[in-house]
């Protein structure tokens, strides 16, 4: 049921015509008991999924924003094992579909066997693991497909075709197309050979191709997802959340990605 969740939504969207949009928040950033306000905030909004972030002590794919809030969380207490029973206890009020996007080493901590049986208590749809090699994905990827939970997968600027080609096969859920160089975090602009790379990879595979990295403003996030199926905002959405700011979560969520609105109408 988890990936399946995860498929429909971009069926949908897809069947309207419109582009995902991924809204990423660290847990436990407001403490963990504000947790499910916060993603039903984000459903409410405009959503179409929830990448949501587990904090970890050395991140080194976070730019400063995203660790700050990363900082704050572990301030909280906050754990894996902590974040996935709560994910347990409210994913019924959640409709849109979660994705985890942690490092190893918690998961290793936990044990990947308990890790996807309890993402999958959790209602989890996916997992991202920016430290976690295609090559050295399988210890991870193998007991989350028992539960029938997706690995996605990252293709960066630098990767080359024969690269691009071995994420793409066996590809779930959807591409995490890296938009920049170097961390997270806001950028003024892109390069002029985004929008071809994005087209081109887009291409080349069935599996939707979402953009991230650097989209701060509803401008960004039209431009971007223009030129694939959807777009991944972190490092702005956490800063406007950490200020409780909602409205300017929503101001920034194009119209074409209310699916989850549209949905329950
Ligand atoms: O913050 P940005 O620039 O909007 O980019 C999304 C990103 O933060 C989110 O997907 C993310 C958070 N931590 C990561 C680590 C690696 C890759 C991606 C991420």
């Amino acid at each position: 049921m988890s990936r399946m969740k995860m498929e429909q939504t971009f069926e949908s969207l897809g069947n309207e015509g419109k582009k995902a949009f991924i809204a990423y928040i660290m847990a436990g950033d407001g403490g963990l008991e504000n947790l499910k306000h916060q993603m039903l905030s984000l459903e409410a909004a405009g959503a179409s999924v929830i990448e949501l972030g587990i904090p970890f002590s050395d991140p080194v794919a976070d730019g400063p924003v995203i660790q700050a809030a990363g900082q704050r969380a572990l301030a909280e207490g906050v754990t894996l094992r902590g974040i996935l029973e709560e994910l347990a206890r409210i994913k019924d009020d959640i409709s849109i579909p979660v994705v985890l996007m942690t490092y190893a080493n918690p998961v290793l901590r936990l044990g990947a066997d308990t890790f996807a049986e309890m993402s999958d208590e959790a209602g989890v749809s996916g997992v991202i693991m920016p430290d976690v090699p295609l090559e050295e994905s399988g210890e991870f990827e193998v007991p989350l497909r028992r539960y029938d939970i997706t690995m996605i997968r990252f293709i960066t600027l630098s990767s080359s075709e024969e690269r691009i080609k071995e994420v793409m096969e066996g590809a779930e859920g959807f591409i995490y197309a890296v938009t920049v160089r170097g961390t997270t975090g806001a950028r003024a602009g892109f390069d002029a050979s985004l929008y071809d790379h994005l087209e081109s990879i887009s291409k080349m595979t069935d599996v939707p191709v979402c953009a991230g990295f650097g989209i701060g403003s509803r401008e960004q996030a039209e431009a971007v997802g223009s030129h694939c199926d959807g777009v991944i905002v972190g490092s702005r959405i956490v800063e406007l959340m950490h200020e409780n700011n909602i409205e300017e979560i929503e101001a920034l969520i194009p119209e074409n990605a209310d699916i989850a609105i549209n949905a329950s109408n």
